[in-house]
């Protein structure tokens, strides 16, 4: 189902596990920082409305998305204790095959990084044509990836705490 005629910051709480334990790692972009910003508010909100303590919230900032990979790294080695990391980035198309180059790597980055460690990476990288439909997706017409990354991120690291049962 494409975003059209969903709300991405739409959720059931009661369909999703208890928060309060978890701490969580965030790493923004600055590229685009208008709608990087209102993506980590998003996700902020989610995971302080399921009653994650702030103090449990570590934030680090990378130059742009192709650098969420390797801040992400660093983050699953700097802090094990993290139950999940949110990597939080927006690619807008330009004149050139930059967006593909830079939407793959990052993609396929965040996704060796699941493979490869134990902390679940979530993937809130808006990969758009246009301003306009990455305002749409960030707080916009759409709502807000950053929620739905949250949600997502609750629910991977109950998936971990349960898989080490
Ligand atoms: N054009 C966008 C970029 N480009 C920058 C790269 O992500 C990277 O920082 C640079 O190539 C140096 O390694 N980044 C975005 O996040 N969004 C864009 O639209
Ligand atoms: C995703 C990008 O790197 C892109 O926005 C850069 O723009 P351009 O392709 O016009 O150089």
């Amino acid at each position: 189902m494409a975003t059209e005629g969903k709300n991405l910051s739409a959720y059931d709480k009661n369909k999703i596990p208890n928060a309060k334990e978890f701490r969580f790692g965030i790493v923004v972009s600055e590229w685009n920082d208008s709608i990087t910003e209102n993506l980590c508010n998003g996700a902020m909100q989610v995971l302080l409305e399921n009653e994650v303590l702030e103090r449990k919230i570590v934030r680090w900032n990378v130059p742009g998305s192709f650098e969420l990979i390797y801040g992400c790294k660093k983050m699953q080695e700097s802090y094990d204790m993290l139950d999940a990391i949110i990597a939080i980035g927006s690619v807008i198309e330009g004149e050139t095959k930059h967006f593909d180059f830079v939407c793959e790597a990052v993609s396929q980055g965040i996704k060796d990084l699941n493979v490869q460690n134990d902390i679940p990476v979530i993937f809130c990288v808006l990969t758009d044509q246009n301003m306009q439909q990455a305002i749409d997706r960030s707080g916009g017409r759409h709502g807000n990836k950053g929620a739905e990354a949250a949600v997502a991120a609750i629910k991977m690291a109950q998936l971990r705490k349960d898989s080490r049962l």
